[in-house]
């Protein structure tokens, strides 16, 4: 860990001020995916300037993708004319970067015929298997042959579109089936699918290009495979993650912090659960203020879940506003059986939370007969003061810099680089909202 890694916070005093927001690091990467599978040029705007996309950035141009920054400062251009002339040998410098990589076996077989995935990374919050993206890629016919350094596909007869039922609506499978479905010879129908507003964003990336998907009201997605792509213009929707991290930091600092590009629409079944915790929020064309309204916060019961549900990667910012709330607080993770280990931090830091392995909801989950500690009680309010703390993943180490700025005293963050997977320049915002850090 580099000394740049590490941060010393002296907390107690409430955030207060304005950070903007740009495009989400569940969008642009994908989109910069998808732009591999037109034959001219696409256009994306409202890029942030985070890892995920630098790395996402550097592998595409390994696959031979002409990737050059547009006329604006937030735009990027990425021309895939030249993928079929590149070579690919230095791919598995890239593994365990991200999780993106897998997306790219659709593009690639479309394009190429063949495919080398190398081992994924991103966050450790549970097992991440990787089978439903396997299952569907054999549907439409590739050959998948696992080797020690990564993943090696093909498609000897092509790829044909097929009906796929997914056992839980995963984000990234649902990715993957769109972005090989696409361009697949005949129809696909994707049974049980996500709708994360992100994938609805690179629906809109993909019709743009010349696909057409429909999405039906259950959760159905049909796809009309289609011989040719071109490229596309867009403007990446916000980072709603970010937008929340950020209005759980005004909360559990008593602070008041308006959100530039926020958008209610994405955000809404958050904004339900800060309302109901006792935070205010006002929401204007230009983006959503949030505060403390300086009375006393309130507990409550919260499941994670696939969207509309509250989303899992604003849980764990959450649970520190949570430790603030009078009363007892429970929350019980459906999404990933192993994102609740960062609470024992905040126990360090004076929270009262119990982690349990029960389901403590009223929906049984995937974890509830297995040994996976899942669910949370947090009792409150508790003062927290200063701790020595280590990042263990990026929205469970996010969280910690909320709580060490809650806390009263100094506190100590070591391994805040993996923030800049998905919070672009957060030394720079957090300052400008009154923050006391230094490195
Ligand atoms: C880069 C990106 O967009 N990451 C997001 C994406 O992750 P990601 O796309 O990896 O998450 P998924 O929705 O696929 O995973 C959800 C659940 O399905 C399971 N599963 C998934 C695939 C598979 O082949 N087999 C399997 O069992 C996972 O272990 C997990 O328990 O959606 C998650 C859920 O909103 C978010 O927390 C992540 O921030
Ligand atoms: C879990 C997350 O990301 P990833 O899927 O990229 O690890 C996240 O953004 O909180």
């Amino acid at each position: 860990m580099s000394a740049e890694d590490v941060l010393v916070v002296s907390g107690g005093n409430p955030l207060v001020g304005e950070i903007t927001v740009r495009g989400a690091k569940n969008l642009v990467p994908k989109a910069m995916v998808a732009a591999v599978l037109g034959d001219d040029p696409s256009t994306l705007s409202n890029v942030p300037r985070i890892r995920d996309v630098e790395i996402v950035r550097n592998l595409l141009e390994l696959h031979g993708v002409t990737v050059r920054d547009g006329l604006s400062s937030d735009s990027l251009v990425l021309d895939p004319t030249r993928v079929e002339r590149a070579a690919v040998a230095d791919i598995e410098v890239h593994a365990g970067a991200s999780r993106i990589p897998i997306l790219l076996c659709g593009p690639l077989l479309h394009r190429l015929g063949r495919a080398f995935i190398p081992d994924l990374g991103g966050c450790r919050i549970g097992d991440r298997p990787i089978n439903f993206h396997l299952d569907a890629l054999r549907q439409f016919g590739a050959v998948v042959e696992k080797r020690p350094e990564g993943l090696l596909l093909s498609a000897p007869q092509g790829l044909s579109g097929t009906r796929i039922s997914l056992p839980y609506p995963s984000v990234g499978t649902t990715e993957q089936v769109l972005l090989t479905a696409v361009r697949a010879s005949g129809a696909t129908e994707l049974l049980n699918a996500a709708v994360e507003p992100e994938i609805i964003d690179l629906i809109c990336v993909l019709q743009k290009m010349g696909a057409i998907i429909n999405l039906d009201t259950d959760r159905t997605i049909r796809i009309e495979g289609v011989s040719r792509l071109s490229g596309y213009v867009h403007d990446a929707l916000p980072d709603r993650m970010e937008a929340a991290s950020w209005a759980c930091a005004a909360l559990a600092t008593g602070g008041d912090v308006f959100v530039r590009n926020a958008r209610q629409t994405d955000l809404m079944t958050f904004l339900n659960v800060f309302r109901r915790v006792g935070g205010e929020f006002s929401v204007t064309r230009d983006g959503i203020r949030f505060w403390h309204p300086g009375s006393k916060l309130a507990s409550i019961a919260l499941e994670t879940d696939v969207h509309p549900g509250f989303m899992t990667d604003w849980q764990q910012p959450l649970v520190v506003a949570l430790t603030q709330s009078t009363g007892l607080s429970i929350v019980h993770e459906t999404v990933y059986e192993n994102r609740l280990g960062f609470t024992s931090a905040l126990v360090d830091l004076g929270a009262q939370i119990q982690a349990y392995s029960e389901c403590l909801g009223p929906t049984p989950c995937r974890f509830g007969r297995g040994n996976f500690v899942h669910s949370a009680v947090i009792s409150g309010p508790s003062p927290l003061h200063g701790a020595d703390l280590t990042v263990p993943d990026l929205r469970g180490g996010f969280s910690y810099m909320i709580a060490a700025l809650a806390a009263s005293g100094r506190s100590t963050v070591r391994g805040v680089g993996i923030f800049r997977r998905g919070y672009e320049n957060f030394e720079a915002k957090l300052e400008s909202l009154g923050a006391s850090v230094s490195g």
